[in-house]
């Protein structure tokens, strides 16, 4: 199953430096793992804003739950989650 998922990150102005690089340095390497293994298929940066546009390809709502609650930056991110089914003008035959 494919998702859409934006994340606006919104770190508090009082974090410390060091403890928001290391945070950062963190969801890097998880999202890295998840983009190497093709669960995070996409990954965009939203120009001009500390945003990024996913796209996610997980068995069900559970695994994608698990894998973005588990996001290092979880609990200083707005998530949006869309689903997504093929559009019946698309030509890649290959994508699901
Ligand atoms: O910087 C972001 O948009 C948050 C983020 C998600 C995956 C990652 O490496 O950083």
């Amino acid at each position: 199953m494919l998702f859409h998922v934006e994340m606006t990150v919104n770190l508090p102005p009082d974090m410390p430096e060091e403890q928001a690089a290391e945070i950062k340095a963190t969801e890097k390497a998880y999202s890295q793992t998840l983009q190497q293994k093709g669960t995070w298929r996409h990954l965009w940066r939203v120009a001009g804003s500390y945003s990024n546009v996913s796209i996610f390809d997980v068995r069900d709502n559970d695994e994608l739950q698990r894998i973005i609650s588990g996001l290092p930056l979880f609990p200083y991110m707005e998530i949006r989650v869309r689903p997504l089914c093929r559009h019946p003008s698309s030509i890649r035959d290959d994508d699901s």
